[in-house]
C-alpha cells in the first residue's frame, strides 16, 4: 500500500542539499521517525527524471545495516515533488561530530574511529559487490554524508551522486560536482573507480583522527605529523595504506576489511 503525505507529521527541517530539502517526519500511525528527502523534479529533463528513477530504484536495492535504509517514495504531482522516505539517523552526521570535538578541544576515541573505518568499509563493500547487474561507486564519501544511528553505528547515506554503472557508458564518467576527497587518479582525469572510494575512506579516517582534511592545501610531509600521537601506529598504518597514491597498489575494500590490523582492532573495540 503506497504511503500518503498525510500519513506523516513534519517535525522540522534537518537541512538541504543539492537534491532538495531533508525533513524529519513522524508516521502518525506508528509514531516512528523517518526523514523525507523532498526533490522538486519539475524542471528536470526527461532523461534526468529517468536517472532519478534509477537512482531511487538503486537505493531500494541497497539493504545493509551500514547503509541508510530507503523505505518508500511518494510522488506528489501537484507540486512536482518526489518524497523519498528514509531511515532517520538519530545521531546526526559525522561532520557535526568533528565540529563538536574541535569546539570542545577534544579528540575522537580510537575505538570509535576503528568502528567507523570498519562499518563504512562494510557499506562500501556492499556497494562494490556487484548487486545483480550493477556496480555502485559511492562517489561522495564525506563526513556530511555519513550518519550515526541511536547506537552510534555508521550509516552511509546520500547516494545523491552515486552513479549506476551499467558498463562504461559516458554517463558513468561524468563527475558532477567535485568529490570532497578527490583521489590522485581523479585529479588526473582517470575514471572514478572502486579504488577512488578507498582513497576517500582513507581521507575520512584521517579527518576523524586529525579533525582536519588531509589535503587541505598543506604540504605532503606535514600530512602525518598532524595525526595526534594518542592514536596507535596501526591506525596510522591503515590510513597510509588507503592513501596509497598509485591506485593500482591501493588496497581493495576486501583487503582493508580482512587486514589483520583491522580485524584485531575492530574486535578489540567492538
Ligand atoms: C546526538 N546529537 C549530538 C545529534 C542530534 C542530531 N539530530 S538531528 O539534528 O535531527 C540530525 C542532524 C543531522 C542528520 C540527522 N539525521 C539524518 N540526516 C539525514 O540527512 C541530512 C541531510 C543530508 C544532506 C544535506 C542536508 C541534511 C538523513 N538522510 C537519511 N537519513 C538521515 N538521517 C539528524
Amino acid at each position: 500500500m503506497s504511503p500518503k503525505l498525510e500519513d506523516y507529521d513534519v517535525m522540522g527541517i534537518i537541512g538541504s542539499g543539492s537534491f532538495g530539502t531533508c525533513y524529519k517526519v513522524r508516521n502518525r500511525n506508528t509514531n516512528e521517525y523517518f526523514v523525507w528527502k523532498a526533490i522538486d523534479y519539475g524542471n528536470l529533463t526527461e532523461s534526468r527524471k529517468q536517472l532519478l528513477v534509477s537512482e531511487v530504484n538503486l537505493l531500494s536495492e541497497l539493504n545493509h545495516p551500514n547503509i541508510v535504509k530507503y523505505y518508500n517514495r511518494i510522488l506528489h504531482k501537484e507540486t512536482t515533488t518526489l518524497y523519498i522516505i528514509m531511515e532517520w539517523c538519530q545521531g546526526g552526521d559525522l561532520l557535526s561530530v568533528i565540529k563538536h570535538a574541535k569546539k570542545l578541544g577534544t579528540w575522537l576515541e580510537e575505538g570509535f574511529i576503528w568502528r567507523a573505518l570498519y562499518q563504512t568499509g562494510r557499506a562500501l563493500q556492499a556497494c562494490h559487490t556487484r548487486l545483480g547487474r550493477v556496480t555502485v561507486l559511492h562517489r561522495d564519501i564525506k563526513p556530511a554524508n555519513i550518519f550515526l544511528d541511536h547506537r552510534g553505528n555508521i550509516k552511509l547515506g546520500d547516494f545523491g551522486l552515486a552513479r549506476v554503472l551499467q558498463g562504461d557508458n559516458e554517463y558513468s564518467q561524468t563527475i558532477i560536482g567535485t568529490p570532497y576527497y578527490m583521489s590522485p587518479e581523479v585529479v588526473k582525469g582517470t575514471k572514478y573507480n572502486r579504488k577512488s572510494d578507498i582513497w576517500a575512506l582513507g581521507c575520512l579516517i584521517y579527518e576523524l583522527c586529525a579533525l582536519v582534511q588531509p589535503f587541505s592545501g598543506s604540504d605532503i610531509q606535514e600530512l602525518y605529523n598532524r595525526i595526534p600521537d594518542r592514536y596507535s601506529e596501526n591506525l596510522v598504518k591503515m590510513i597510509q595504506l588507503m592513501l596509497t597514491v598509485q591506485h593500482e597498489f591501493r588496497p581493495t575494500i576486501e583487503m582493508v576489511l580482512h587486514h589483520p590490523v583491522v580485524v584485531t582492532n575492530v574486535s578489540k573495540y567492538e
